[in-house]
């Protein structure tokens, strides 16, 4: 017999505030509890269970809650003193313990321009400058003032960067397709697999091509590998390096590096220290979304994270979204033994933003020390994976219907389409709301029987019963907008923050991704060493060596 779902994780493994001894007696009266029962005897329920915060919805209804969970969940949030650590976050306080940084992104669409100080200085008037800088750089390229070296306008805009240099203005680029210039394209290069930046230049005329070389550090590796070959590609066609200055932007916290890339420091769009990488689209990273939709979509769009912001900072906790969605996932992670967690857009415009989460969530929350440098014995971050929801249906839906796990899910719906295609849309709305139903009710034994009508002892029943109690969160946007992408991302960099906070973690370092680049770097230069290669482990020995005689099979190098 498979462990089931149910299992319980038992002591090891809890978190340590005091309340999560009563959470965990709770976790055994709900094991017997079904969503189905839930809704039947409280008319209420979805009502009660629901929040708006302008013009997104979210339904949480349809997860294993009743109130004396979200009442002692409500108290978890207080003994980790969510309230003072959203404080010191707001307050500019280093709590980027490990690399003695602020940790600020909410000071990049701080739309009240209420001081945000760090070091005792206000960050406010460099932030605005950016976004003007950015502005004024933007309007010139979007109207064809700013012509390339040959005297044409710039009709391709390549951000070259990888990580939080990448995967937030690239979906948020996608996101606001509506709303793109219709003359500008956008593209993205991050992976150093050569083939993805050839194929993304071959279709490209150097003369109307932009790049913006967008790194925090301007040494990341893949990034400044690809810049380099997008500088020879055009310096190829261009011939002068006078023309680069026309061509190069660049967006980065390192002057220095950038001057000696080439890129007049005067086109360089500056941040700084205290913006993390995957919190950084709100900065000039954000660039190339400028160049795509306008400065003024970029505002909309810092001004929807800003009121997610003021939401989160003055809304009681029980009320307070980003709070609500923390404890909710603490829940089945810490209580329930639940690995991971699926986003799951119906909107073909929101179908990187599973990959963007990856990031935003993973890179802070996957980490096994606590902000004091122990190391815990409970669960942190999950898994965070997902696809558009429709497309999963026909994909992996199966297991999260009749799977052996629990996977809370969260559903994301844009109740207003930018299209005019009614029918596709109904569509869609119809299947999302189905999903949700179909993974919370599920369909017992007995309706399975009368639906088939087969008699009770077929052998087939079994396999068309769905047990549901699967819990899901609805999150509805009115219309996906700048201003509500804005909300809908912000709303889920504070969820990683108030999980952070209650699983005592420092959010915002990212040491796990250092080994492998700290052995990659080792291992570069053997790949074409004269010797075969011996400093490894054996399997890594064994591969390389491979590697060398498949990749170089004329030579003899053995
Ligand atoms: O902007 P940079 O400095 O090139 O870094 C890119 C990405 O690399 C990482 O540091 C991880 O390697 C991410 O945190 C970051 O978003």
């Amino acid at each position: 017999m498979p462990l089931s779902v149910e299992t319980f994780r038992g002591e090891t493994g809890a978190l340590h505030w005091p309340v999560c001894r009563v959470l965990q007696a709770h976790r055994m009266q709900m094991a017997t509890t079904h969503m189905r029962d839930l809704f039947a005897a409280d008319p209420a329920r979805a009502e009660r269970f629901s929040l708006q915060v302008g013009d997104v919805l979210l339904d949480y209804s349809k997860n294993r809650i009743t109130d004396e969970t979200m009442a002692l969940l409500l108290r978890l949030a207080e003994e980790a003193d969510v309230a003072g650590w959203r404080e010191r976050m707001f307050g500019g306080e280093k709590i980027n313990n490990t690399e003695n940084r602020a940790v600020l992104h909410v000071a990049l669409r701080n739309r009240s321009n209420q001081p945000a100080i760090v070091d005792g200085e206000d960050v406010m008037p460099k932030v605005n400058a950016v976004i003007e800088k950015m502005g004024a750089f933007a309007k010139q390229v979007r109207s064809g003032e700013w012509r390339g070296y040959s005297g044409e306008r710039i009709t391709d805009v390549v951000n070259i960067g990888i990580g939080g240099s990448d995967l937030g203005p690239q979906m948020a680029v996608q996101a606001l397709m509506p709303y793109r210039h219709p003359q500008l394209k956008a593209h993205f290069i991050s992976n150093i697999d050569g083939a993805h930046v050839k194929e993304a230049l071959e279709s490209l005329n150097p003369a109307t091509t932009l790049f913006i070389v967008a790194s925090k550090t301007f040494t990341t590796q893949e990034t400044m590998t690809n810049a380099h070959y997008a500088r020879t590609w055009f310096l190829a066609q261009a011939q002068d390096e006078r023309h680069i200055v026309g061509h190069f932007v660049a967006v980065s916290t390192n002057r220095e590096a950038v001057t000696a890339f080439g890129i007049d420091p005067a086109n360089m769009f500056e941040f700084w220290d205290w913006v993390g990488g995957r919190y950084s689209l709100w900065s000039a990273i954000g660039l190339s979304i400028v160049l795509a939709v306008g400065v003024e979509r970029f505002d909309e769009l810092l001004d929807g994270a800003h009121a997610m912001d003021e939401h989160f900072r003055h809304a009681p906790l029980d009320r307070n979204m980003p709070v609500i969605l923390a404890l909710l996932g603490v829940w089945y992670n810490n209580f329930f033994g639940a690995e991971s967690h699926a986003i799951l857009p119906y909107d073909h415009a929101l179908r990187s933003l599973p990959a963007y989460l990856q990031q935003a969530d993973m890179e802070s929350n996957g980490k096994s020390v606590d902000r004091d440098g122990k190391v815990v014995d409970y669960d942190t971050g999950p898994i965070i994976w997902g696809a558009t929801g429709i497309n999963g249906q026909h994909a992996f839906y199966q297991l999260l219907h009749q799977g052996t796990r629990l996977i809370p899910a969260d559903f994301i719906v844009s109740v207003e389409p930018h299209d005019d295609l009614q029918e596709h849309h109904d569509i869609l709305i119809a299947n999302v709301l189905a999903q949700t139903e179909a993974l919370m009710r599920g369909r017992t034994r007995e309706e399975t029987q009368l639906e088939m009508g087969s008699p009770q002892t077929s052998p087939f029943v079994q396999h068309k019963v769905f047990d549901g109690n699967h819990p899901s969160n609805a999150i509805l946007l009115q219309t996906l907008t700048p201003h509500t992408l804005g909300m809908l991302i912000a709303l889920y960099e504070h969820k990683i923050f108030v999980q952070g906070v209650i699983w005592n973690l420092n959010s915002y370092d990212q040491w796990g991704v250092e080994l492998g680049k700290q052995l990659a770097s080792r291992i570069l230069p053997e790949l074409h060493a004269d010797a075969p290669v011996d400093s490894h482990d054996a399997s890594t020995n064994a591969l390389i060596n491979h590697y060398r005689r498949m990749n170089h099979p004329h030579t003899d190098l053995y």
